[in-house]
């Protein structure tokens, strides 16, 4: 009888809906009532799934990461040993604390709110990158949200009472005086350094076997107060360090004048207050350049005033050193179990070549008081994001490096974006750089001033006087510490008595370092022309190149600089006889750990380490990590923090662009 009737009901009902069928009107309407019925059925059978099994919202989340950050160029590699498998990182003996266990667990909900709010971030991140990479624009806005002041400046903040220089260095020089100091002398008595060697030595290269005598005598010279010339990345007369042989104007240097600055008249002009440097005019704000904000400097460690400084921001501004300092702050923050700003979702960078977002750090959540002690992955800054997410008493510090150095290592290192691709030498792009580079490029960045573009400003702006001073003063307003990676050293030792930390602390063996095969001596019209098209980044290098030593003389002095520099030295030579197997650096393919490997990019053979067999667990601890690279320890530490998302086994942030990504 049910059958029956059923088939009854389904032939009338055939009838009924024949005709629309059938009529052309009728058809398309169908479709869409069969299409809305289809899709409230999946919706229907979604609602049905355990919240457990449906990654819906992950995918989406991962989507929404992929668009806004597709642009992204170091990341992972996509499969091998140094990647995707996390290193084999001893787990730290301290245990983790329970804020670390609670991030990251979003329900459903949650995360498509987050997922909303990425959206939204990324909208306005976009908005930001268009109307800040006006220079105007920048400032505009800037003024605007802080008053007179381009930037709201955390440093000021900070206790003023303190001591401006250390109760225990000698300082060297005097306010009110003209002091020339023996390392100012002028750059014709000096011999032209070999540009580049064909294994990258640092003032604080490994090389445990020539040791000694070398060492020594680079250190008594650097005692003397001779030029450092510690770094074979000196360029002979374009080197870094004539530039301490720089005059010191009253106001920083623009360039007026197309003189380069080592050819300057040696004179050196001091403020009548030691902690007092006239900041520029424009923009309405004259600043105290960190008069009262580098107090720490003065403060050794073991004074009981000198509390280990524990919020960091670091600008890892690109090629210049900055891994070696990641290395240092993630071992810092690995022992002590603080808490990173990591990029969402296991990515390697912070939102880059975007401007940073508050948003894209895992684990944050806006309007609450910040969890997070240290960020400092890659990052285009943008200090009112920054400081939405990291405590006002936070210290910010970068580090820069000399253009020409830095060019010639990015034209290797990203040989494959859009600017370097076609070109077959740095010469032949310098040539004429118009047939290679187009502003509008979205990776135009690492062509062309990498240094001004990292600090948030416009890559292709005018270097006018004025839009350099509005940048330096931009800079000095935001940032506690400039460190230069031509002085990696003495640069240690200036961020160890900053934030209060110790020796061991700020040791480390230099990490992304290529090796000779890409390396060659730049004749010297190549280097002008560096300089020439990098020109925003030459007056940012040369100006805190200068106030690094005026640092130096002003609050620690170049006795005890050359003394616990000497330290540094020694401690590191130390360390590489106990933990690596060679005392120094190796090529890619001779290193055994697989998971030691660092990420081979572009045209750079990046160098590594072996660690020696047979150490205690401690001590094998202890020197994995000065020589785990960069991705693979952030990879670790992300795993440690958010041991939920490790254990989903979620795929880390997308791919670098295939023709820059090499395996060994
Ligand atoms: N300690 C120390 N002192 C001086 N220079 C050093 C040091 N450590 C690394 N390096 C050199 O820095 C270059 C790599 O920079 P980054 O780590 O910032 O690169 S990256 O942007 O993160 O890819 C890379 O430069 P190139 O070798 O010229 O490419 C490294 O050799």
């Amino acid at each position: 009888m049910l059958p029956y009737t059923m088939l009854n009901v389904k032939r009338r009902l055939l009838k009924k809906l024949k005709p629309p069928y059938k009529s052309q009107l009728g058809r398309p309407w169908s479709c869409l009532i069969l299409l809305i019925l289809l899709f409230m059925m999946l919706q229907i059978v979604e609602k049905l799934q355990s919240p457990s099994n449906c990654r819906c919202d992950e995918k989406l989340k991962r989507q929404t990461l992929q668009q806004t950050i597709g642009n992204e160029t170091s990341f992972q590699p996509e499969k091998g040993p140094n990647c995707n498998q996390t290193p084999n990182l001893p787990a730290s003996d301290i245990p983790q604390n329970s804020q670390k266990k609670a991030v990251s667990n979003l329900g459903s909900t949650e995360n498509m709110l987050h997922i909303l709010k990425l959206r939204q971030a990324f909208g306005k991140t976009k908005l930001l990158d268009k109307s800040l990479d006006s220079q105007e624009g920048f400032w505009k806005k800037h003024q605007e949200e802080n008053g007179k002041k381009p930037w709201t400046s955390h440093a000021s903040k900070k206790v003023k009472s303190q001591p401006l220089v250390s109760k225990r260095a000698p300082k060297s020089g005097h306010a009110g005086r003209t002091v020339i100091p023996q390392s100012r002398k002028p750059r014709t008595t000096q011999k032209a350094a070999e540009p580049f060697s064909k294994k990258p030595a640092f003032t604080n290269r490994v090389a445990v076997n020539k040791q000694t005598a070398k060492a020594s005598s680079a250190q008594a010279r650097s005692l003397q107060g001779q030029p450092l010339t510690t770094s074979s990345h000196s360029l002979g007369k374009d080197s870094a360090f004539t530039l301490a042989a720089i005059s010191i104007p009253k106001t920083p240097r623009v360039s007026k004048t197309k003189e380069p600055p080592e050819t300057a008249p040696l004179r050196m002009e001091r403020e009548s207050s030691p902690s007092k440097i006239a900041a520029p005019q424009a923009g309405g704000a004259v600043e105290d350049i960190k008069g009262d904000n580098w107090q720490t400097v003065g403060s050794s460690p073991d004074e009981a005033a000198c509390k280990p400084k524990t919020h960091i921001v670091f600008l890892k501004v690109h090629k210049s050193a900055s891994s070696t300092v990641m290395n240092i702050l993630f071992r810092f923050g690995e022992t002590r179990n603080l808490t990173f700003a990591f990029p969402f979702d296991g990515a390697s960078q912070l939102f880059y070549p975007h401007y940073f977002t508050a948003e894209f750090v895992e684990g944050f959540v806006a309007g609450q008081a910040s969890q997070f002690n240290i960020l400092c992955h890659h990052m285009r800054f943008l200090p009112t994001e920054v400081q939405r997410m990291m405590p006002s008493t936070t210290f910010y510090f970068a580090i820069l490096r000399n253009p020409v150095h830095l060019m010639e290592s990015s034209f290797t290192y990203y040989k494959g974006t859009s600017a370097f691709f076609h070109a077959k030498s740095l010469e032949e792009f310098l040539q004429q750089p118009s047939r290679f580079y187009k502003a509008g490029e979205s990776d135009s960045q690492y062509a062309k001033n990498l240094m001004t573009f990292d600090f948030g400003f416009n890559h292709n702006g005018e270097a006018s006087a004025k839009h350099v001073q509005l940048m330096l003063q931009a800079i000095k307003t935001a940032f506690n510490l400039i460190l230069i990676s031509e002085y990696f050293d003495e640069s240690m030792v200036l961020l160890k008595e900053a934030l209060c930390w110790d020796l061991d602390s700020i040791v480390s063996f230099p990490l992304n370092s290529r090796d000779g095969s890409t390396r060659a001596p730049l004749p010297d019209f190549t280097v002008e022309k560096i300089k020439n098209w990098n020109k925003l980044d030459w007056e940012i290098y040369t100006h805190f190149n200068q106030t690094f030593w005026e640092k130096i003389d002003r609050d620690i002095g170049r006795e005890r600089m050359g003394q616990e520099v000497r330290a540094l030295q020694k401690r590191r030579e130390q360390l590489a006889r106990t933990c690596l197997q060679e005392g120094d650096s190796v090529a890619p393919e001779e290193i055994k750990d697989q998971s030691l490997l660092p990420l081979q990019y572009g045209q750079a053979r990046i160098l590594g380490y072996n660690l020696k067999s047979g150490l205690d667990k401690k001590t094998e601890q202890m020197c994995r990590r000065l020589i785990t690279p960069e991705l693979q320890y952030s990879r670790s530490l992300y795993s440690r923090q958010f041991p939920q998302k490790a254990l989903k086994g979620h795929k880390p942030a997308p791919l670098p662009r295939k023709h820059n990504r090499r395996t060994v």
